[in-house]
């Protein structure tokens, strides 16, 4: 498709967050005695020290847009602010800084929040269902493909408490792609599961991408990323590094990361004809 007649789905532009982080620089000293008021004073004086209000710079001037119909990979190591990109793409969070425009309903595979371990995996369908936007009688309509496309079965009725993490995780993913969103952001959610659902849930997120909508997926596991994006967008210490077709992208990552890290060899990248834009950093090995 020509780029003139692709069709924008979301745009970043110059995206800065921070975080305020209020909390205790260090320890008082200890006191030695109590009573004695020169010391009191002391900690009195350092209490004041100890109120401080330190700023997390999660995310540093990123720009793209993305386009109906693609698969947008986001990749870094620890802490280089992906999951906070993704919250903000999704409106959870505001930027700092920047702006986000939306073609569409986001939806962010996280109906975690919402979800309440005490009750039935039944009545968090309903409460999930409907915290990502469908009537209840949507919920009902569709609460047997829910528990098929989960596999779990009669442990559905069970509290969500008694779950093994993956059979969470098949429900809250199969909560959350039931409403078919316009903007769909997975985070880490494919790299739990078993092989069969994750053979699942990597065609519920083709079929998803069918209807033209825009697929998000931020995740540690490579070979997931290569299975299901088209486009990769790499953070590093809060700043968008490189973005471009995943092979590329991938490939370039993972010049960076110890050879243990490295797992899988790479699989074939899908057809993308975007350039990669920003050079990628010398390699740390
Ligand atoms: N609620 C918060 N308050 C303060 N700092 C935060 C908060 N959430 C994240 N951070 C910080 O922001 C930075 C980016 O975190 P983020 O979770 O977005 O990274 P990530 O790339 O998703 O990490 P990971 O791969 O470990 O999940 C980190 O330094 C993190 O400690």
């Amino acid at each position: 498709m020509a780029a003139a007649d692709r069709i924008p789905s979301l745009i970043a532009s110059h995206v800065d967050i921070t975080y305020q982080v209020h909390g205790a620089k260090k320890a008082a000293a200890p006191v030695a005695d109590p009573d004695d008021e020169s010391l009191l004073a002391g900690l009195f004086k350092k209490g004041r020290d100890l109120a401080t209000q330190q700023k997390v710079e999660a995310v540093k001037d990123v720009s793209f847009v993305a386009y109906h119909g693609e698969s947008i990979g986001i990749i870094g190591r620890n802490g280089s602010g992906k999951s906070t990109l993704l919250r903000a793409l999704a409106g959870v969070i505001p930027p700092t800084r920047g702006d986000i425009w939306i073609n569409g309903e986001p939806a962010l595979l996280g109906v975690n929040a919402v979800l309440m371990s005490k009750l039935s995996g039944e009545r968090n369908v309903y409460i999930g269902g409907q915290a990502m936007g469908l009537s209840r009688s949507q919920v009902r309509e569709r609460f047997d493909e829910i528990v098929d496309f989960s596999g779990i079965g009669q442990a559905v009725y069970r509290p969500m408490s008694t779950y093994s993490s993956g059979q969470a995780a098949r429900l809250r993913f199969a909560i959350s792609t039931a409403a078919s969103p316009d903007i769909l952001m997975i985070d880490e959610a494919l790299a739990t599961g078993d092989a069969d659902f994750r053979e699942r849930s990597t065609a519920k997120v083709a079929e998803i991408r069918e209807q033209a909508s825009t697929v998000f997926l931020v995740s540690h596991s490579n070979s997931t990323i290569r299975q299901i994006c088209s486009r990769v967008i790499w953070m590093d210490k809060g700043r968008l590094i490189a973005d471009g077709p995943t092979e590329e992208v991938v490939a370039a990552y993972e010049k960076t990361l110890p050879k243990k890290a490295v797992a899988s060899k790479p699989a074939p990248a899908p057809v993308q004809d975007a350039p990669v834009q920003g050079a990628p950093p010398p390699a740390e090995v």
